[in-house]
């Protein structure tokens, strides 16, 4: 039997994006998560990891640290768990260039907006205040540029005229705990690439709004 795809999470708070991988993984036999690091020590995320058996590591950003001293902390937490992939989950850091170089093509996020619109933060509330009518997620692969990596898979939800940003939030993150374990099961079956700076599905380009079936 083939080794199982070694998938490394990194969250920042209530991990239930990494609590849906977790779920899915136990039907995939191709993938395995095999720890979660958080940059934040109070994430609910490392209690999801706790009571599933998984290892967690915490990288904590010190006093008058920059960005690229942090990720070489970070990088070393990372190398322990010799990942496949690394799955970012609400991890609340920008990531220094040379740390996304290096893992380039084996580096996802999911991200709350229907990319390209709304990188970066506060997407729900830019959704509303623009009046938009629908909203959704992204799955892309992670880049040095923020939030502007080849998309892989998105989610639309519709936006009503009595949402909060709670209740847009909920029915955005719904979407997110379909799609996100589904591209983590492509990768794991060896299926998903990226290849030239674009995201491949089974040797086919994906367009730039992500997957869409025939
Ligand atoms: N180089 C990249 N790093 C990261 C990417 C990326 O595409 N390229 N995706 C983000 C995830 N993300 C949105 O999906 C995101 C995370 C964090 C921020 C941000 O502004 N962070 C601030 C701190 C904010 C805070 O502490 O609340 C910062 O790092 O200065 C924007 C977007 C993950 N990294
Ligand atoms: N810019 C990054 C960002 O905002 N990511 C978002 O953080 C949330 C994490 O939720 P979770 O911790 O419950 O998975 C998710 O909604 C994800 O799209």
């Amino acid at each position: 039997m083939e080794s199982s795809c070694r998938i490394l999470v990194l969250i920042s708070g209530n991990g239930s994006n990494l609590q849906a991988i977790i779920d899915s993984c136990y039907d995939n036999l191709n993938a395995d998560v095999v720890g979660v690091i958080s940059n934040n020590p109070d994430a609910y995320g490392l209690i999801r990891a706790h009571q599933n058996e998984i290892d967690t590591s915490c990288v904590i950003s010190r006093e008058g640290e920059s960005r690229e001293e942090y990720d070489v902390r970070l990088d070393a937490a990372i190398s322990r768990y010799q990942p496949d992939l690394i799955v970012l989950a609400g991890f609340m850091r920008i990531l220094s260039p040379a740390l996304v170089e290096r893992y380039e093509g084996r580096m996802v996020n999911i991200h709350p907006s229907l990319l390209p619109l709304y990188p970066g933060l506060h997407t729900h509330a830019r959704a509303m205040e623009a009046g938009d009518s629908e909203h959704g997620a992204s799955v892309h692969f992670v880049i040095p540029a923020l939030d502007a990596g080849p998309v892989i898979l998105q989610a639309k939800v519709p936006v009503y005229g009595d949402d909060t940003i709670e209740t847009l939030s909920e029915r955005v993150h719904e979407q997110e705990h379909a799609i996100y374990p589904l591209v983590v099961k492509w990768f794991s079956q060896g299926r998903l690439q990226m290849k030239d700076g674009r995201a491949w599905l089974d040797g086919e380009l994906i367009g730039p709004n992500g997957y869409a079936p025939d």
